[in-house]
């Protein structure tokens, strides 16, 4: 028999799922990760948004379930201790956690989910998911533009904005821990950039996935 007469593929192997992207948010609050993730989420609707769990009180215009799951100290305490948060931490003196369910939901569907987090989620999510996680990192102008966006959102009284400025230098500080960098000056050159990071991670999603299968094909 020639060598050449060999199936191409053999048909037990299924072709390989591709899993979903983490895409994580990270920066200064006010910078406009939250603006950035909307406009993503706006033009995608199939994109996920992973909904935290936080203790803080709900600000108008925000509902349970939606913008965040609003729980008490108790019962945020609870859902750390039994692992049914992915990531948590103390952020400006308040409990915030990412629900663990929904991303291994969304990971096996192989959906994208989007995660506004701080820093020490990041470094959290990026531990326990090595290989699903792509991480951007928004920097303001300026630290006085900081300020002004945090005033000009009036969605927080003037000491919960002092303690926000207070902390934006510790969590710039962690800029570097990130796969990319970008600053959001010109708010739609900075939702096209996010874009870029997303696209770039689902094409290297893709093309490891193609990787897989070729190899599997070739019966190795
Ligand atoms: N490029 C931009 N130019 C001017 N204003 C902007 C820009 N991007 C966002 N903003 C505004 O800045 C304010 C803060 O944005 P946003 O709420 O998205 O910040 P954030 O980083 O998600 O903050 P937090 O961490 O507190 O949730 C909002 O009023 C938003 O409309
Ligand atoms: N580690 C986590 N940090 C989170 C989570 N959800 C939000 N955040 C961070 O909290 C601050 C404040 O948010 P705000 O809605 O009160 O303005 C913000 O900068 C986020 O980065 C989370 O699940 N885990």
């Amino acid at each position: 028999m020639s060598q050449s007469a060999t199936p191409s593929r053999p048909t037990s192997v299924a072709p390989v799922r591709r899993r979903g992207v983490c895409l994580v948010i990270s920066a200064p609050s006010g910078a406009g990760k939250s603006t950035i993730a909307n406009a993503l989420r706006a033009s995608e609707p199939q994109l996920l948004h992973s909904v935290s769990v936080t203790t803080r009180q709900p600000r108008p215009g925000e509902s349970d379930g939606v913008h965040y799951h609003f729980r008490s100290m108790d019962e945020f305490n609870r859902m750390a201790e039994t692992g049914e948060m992915l990531e948590w931490a103390t952020v400006f003196g308040r409990g915030y956690g990412t629900p663990r369910a929904p991303v291994e939901q969304a990971l096996a569907d192989g959906r994208d989910m989007v995660f506004d987090i701080d820093w020490q989620g990041h470094r959290q999510i990026r531990e326990a998911l090595p290989d699903d996680v792509i991480s951007l990192f928004v920097l303001p102008p300026s630290i006085e533009e900081l300020e002004r966006r945090l005033n000009g959102r009036a969605s927080d009284e003037a000491d919960e904005i002092a303690r926000r400025m207070q902390a934006a230098r510790d969590e710039i500080s962690h800029w570097n821990e990130f796969d990319h960098v970008i600053i959001n000056s010109d708010l739609d050159q900075a939702i096209a950039e996010a874009r870029a990071v997303l696209v770039a991670a689902r094409l290297e999603r893709h093309r490891q996935v193609g990787l897989i299968d070729l190899v599997a094909s070739f019966g190795v």
